[in-house]
């Protein structure tokens, strides 16, 4: 029996696909994988059992993706999953930073009891009317999964749209569409755009990417949508540009006791996965990764460890894997081992990411516990797994 953690609610779309020979813990001790959404687990043990974290979402900022690696586990996250959910409601922030929906709605609210309240209302509209967004032009940073619907469904809802994105994937960039203006420089889209929507990671490269010069040189009373996490705006200087009117909406899907503070922000409590569609494609994707790896050694979508595909666990023999350092010679040092313990290699994958290498083994016969202890004690290597 497998046991499975989950540290959020996760679908059951998904944890259902686990079947018979895993089963849901309360304790993490107990735990060979560990499901999660946005928990904070930088400050938690890892457990000894630990072997997996499928991120069920996109963001991993959460997650101490480097202590994970040196402890040999893998961790994962589902591409995509989720970017539709959160590409509705970016065009939703944009609606509601143009039209006075909210306000709006709070005033027929307010007036529930007015017997009065059609004729009133005919004429307390005037101070809610809007602008559209049709013609205008919105600035796209990051067009990755999130970034590249956004950027589509506004063309499509007849914008201008400029895409910024100096790290797009090959992939990525063939989702656009042609009608996206590339552009290389941030300045220029802050300049150039009635709206800016942030679809980048946290990381601290990203930290606070929209600050003070950014929102100096962003067009007078623009927009500035957030979906993506806090830290990418510098509050101080989201703060300031929101008093001087430079920007005029700050729309953002994470509340913060810096940004409750501010004027003439739309604050929501991190909603943009918060769908059904959404929580079951990530519950799935997260599951049917985590399981694969489980059991198989397979490594699909992980954000510490390469890709690798060696299919199945053989029927007969056995499988091996070999979580490690990227450094020279340790390819050749735990090859050298199944050749002093006599262990016959049927097949092997060797792939490396960042400081973390990945290599895994099919024998001819099942791995004995010789193997293992020679494989783990070789400096560099994080874990050793019998797969099968
Ligand atoms: N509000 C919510 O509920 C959700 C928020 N998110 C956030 O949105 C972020 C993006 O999600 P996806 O689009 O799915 O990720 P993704 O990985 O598909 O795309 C991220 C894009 O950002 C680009 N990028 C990285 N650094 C950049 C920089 N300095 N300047 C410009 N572009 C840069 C990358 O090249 C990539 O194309 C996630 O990391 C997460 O933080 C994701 C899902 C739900
Ligand atoms: O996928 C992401 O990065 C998200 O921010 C979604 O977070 P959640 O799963 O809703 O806690």
């Amino acid at each position: 029996m497998r046991y499975i953690n989950c540290l959020n609610n996760i679908s059951a779309k998904g944890t259902d696909l686990l079947g018979s020979d895993y089963q849901l813990t309360d304790d993490i001790a107990q735990a060979s994988g560990v499901l999660v959404r946005s928990a904070a687990m930088h400050d938690m043990d890892l457990p000894e059992g630990l072997l997996a974290v499928a991120r069920a979402g996109a963001g991993v900022n959460n997650i101490p993706l480097d202590k994970c690696a040196e402890a040999g586990v893998v961790v994962f996250n589902t591409p995509g999953a989720n970017a539709n959910a959160v590409k509705e409601l970016v065009l939703c922030g944009m609606l509601l930073a143009s039209r006075g929906i909210l306000p709006g709605a709070a005033w027929c609210r307010e007036h529930a009891d007015s017997p009065t309240i059609g004729k009133d209302a005919e004429k307390a509209k005037k101070a809610f009317a809007g602008q559209e967004i049709s013609g205008k032009t919105l600035g796209v940073i990051g067009l990755g999964a999130i970034g590249a619907l956004v950027a589509n469904a506004a063309i499509d809802l007849g914008m201008n749209v400029l895409g910024y994105d100096p790290y797009v994937s090959a992939e990525a960039a063939w989702r656009l569409s042609p009608s996206v203006e590339h552009v290389t420089n941030l300045d220029d889209v802050l300049h150039r755009s009635d709206y800016v929507t942030i679809h980048v990671p946290a990381m601290d490269s990203t930290r606070g990417m929209i600050g003070a010069h950014e929102l100096e040189v962003a067009k007078p009373g623009c927009a500035v949508m957030n979906f993506s996490r806090d830290t990418l705006v510098d509050n101080a200087a989201m703060a300031e540009a929101l008093e001087a009117g430079r920007v005029a909406t700050y729309v953002t899907d994470f509340a913060t006791p810096e940004v409750m503070a501010m004027q003439n922000t739309i604050v929501l409590p991190h909603l943009g996965a918060s769908t059904a569609e959404a929580e079951d494609n990530c519950a799935i994707m997260a599951t049917l990764q985590m399981k694969d790896y489980l059991e198989n050694g397979n490594i699909k979508n992980s954000v510490n460890y390469p890709a690798c595909d060696m299919g199945p666990a053989p029927a007969q023999g056995g499988r091996v894997a070999v979580l490690h350092a990227n450094v020279p010679d340790m390819l050749s040092q735990i090859t050298g081992v199944f050749g002093e313990v006599g262990a016959n290699i049927d097949n092997l994958t060797n792939k490396a990411r960042g400081n973390a290498a990945y290599t895994m083994l099919d024998l001819n016969a099942p791995a004995t516990d010789e193997l293992v202890a020679k494989l783990t004690a070789i400096e560099g290597v994080h874990r050793v797994r019998i797969v099968k």
